[in-house]
């Protein structure tokens, strides 16, 4: 989404739910994912004399009420907020620019940010900051058709890199591409071409899903570094429940197409029992399965929509269903909403970059 005044760039990405697949992304493996209208972050450039990143004004710790204040958030923000990730995309962006003999123009510019993801939650907050700055970038240096749709997930992947985050690329995708997209990031695809293949499919073909959430911030990286490191150490049992996982998504497209839902119940359990179980209840946080494990108690299926934080549910039962689950969940202190997916937002040039049109 854009808007533009006078020279201001202003645009929005998404949250995103990590439908079906996901971590396996992190490890070349398939996964489905969409964007959910629900919660967007905002990134707005101005033209300026000098360069300039604005931190939030509750987001990025730099004011406090009190020392007690400045502990109680930073024990439950943690020490950072999103202006390492504005920094972080303007050093990927020009850098790749530069290595791609994209010319920039001079002018300098302001970029500030707002967002009503929730923190940490697995909504994958971090990313829509990057990519709705991405977008700013792209414009304001009249570039956009100048950068493929296809590579622009891994810049914003690279720039939480270049921080130190553990993330995977479908995050990235499904809030470029926006909708729901079914990613292949195998070995030799990521090797061939730089990027996985992305495929759009149509929103209508999910279930009315719902969203259960709670204000329990977790470090996706932090999460995600254990199993990372065994993988890399060539793990068997992490080797193979990942193909698992990946499989999961490769079914679950099929799964989607034919509006088989009773497959699609079990895929999603089965989906987060094998991150369960790669993970372990530490790591995944007692907060956290419970999230999981209401819903199921209700006949729902759910799992998580990123590394923790948020649980995407099916209830099969329909409307009466979700009700009593929707108390159950307000008893419990958990956030229950209806999903609602947000269709891509790609325009005319971005789509002339494409270098298959799906
Ligand atoms: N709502 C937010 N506001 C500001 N910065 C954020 C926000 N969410 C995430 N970040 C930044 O991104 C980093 C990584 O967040 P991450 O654990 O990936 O969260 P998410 O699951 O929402 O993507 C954080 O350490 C912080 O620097
Ligand atoms: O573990 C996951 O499912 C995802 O974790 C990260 O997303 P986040 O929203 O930060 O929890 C990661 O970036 C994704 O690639 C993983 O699939
Ligand atoms: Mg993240």
């Amino acid at each position: 989404m854009t808007t533009q005044k006078m020279d201001t760039i202003e645009h929005k990405a998404y949250a995103r739910i990590g439908f079906l697949g996901n971590p396996s992304d992190v490890y070349y493996g398939r996964t489905i994912s969409f964007t959910l209208g629900n919660f967007w972050a905002s990134v707005k450039l101005v033209p300026s004399k000098d360069l300039v990143i604005v931190p939030h004004p509750t987001n990025d710790l730099v004011q406090f009420q009190s020392l007690s204040n400045l502990v109680d958030r930073l024990e439950s923000d943690g020490y950072y907020g999103g202006v390492r990730l504005l920094v972080a995309i303007c050093k990927i962006f020009h850098n790749y620019c530069k290595e791609n003999n994209i010319n920039l123009h001079e002018g300098n510019f302001t970029l500030s940010y707002d967002t009503n993801i929730p923190r940490q939650t697995g909504l994958s907050g971090s990313s829509a900051i990057v990519c709705a700055a991405l977008s700013c970038l792209l414009d304001f240096y009249k570039v956009r058709h100048l950068i493929k749709v296809e590579v622009r997930p891994q810049l914003i992947l690279n720039a939480e890199k270049e921080l130190g985050i553990v993330a995977g690329l479908q995050d990235r995708v499904a809030q470029v591409y926006g909708g729901l997209v079914y990613m292949d990031f195998s070995k030799k695809h990521m090797e061939e071409l730089g990027y996985g293949i992305y495929e759009p499919m149509d929103i209508g073909l999910l279930p009315p899903l719902y969203l259960i959430y709670a204000e329990n911030p977790s470090d996706s990286g932090k999460v995600h570094s254990t199993v990372r490191q065994r993988w890399l150490n060539g793990d068997e049992f992490i080797k193979s429940s990942m193909e698992e996982v990946a499989n999961i998504a490769l079914v679950g497209k099929t799964v989607l197409v034919e509006k088989d839902y009773d497959k699609l119940f079990h895929l999603m359990n089965g989906n987060f029992d094998l991150r369960r179980k790669m993970f372990g209840d530490d790591a995944l946080g007692a907060l956290n399965i419970e999230m999981v494990e209401v819903a199921r108690r209700y006949g729902a299926a759910s799992k998580f929509t990123g590394s923790g934080g948020a649980v995407v549910v099916y209830c099969p039962g329909g409307q009466s269903q979700a009700r009593l689950l929707e108390d159950a969940c307000t008893s419990a202190g958990f956030t229950f909403q209806p999903v609602k997916v947000m269709p891509s937002l790609l325009n005319e040039i971005d789509n002339g970059t494409m270098s298959s049109k799906a």
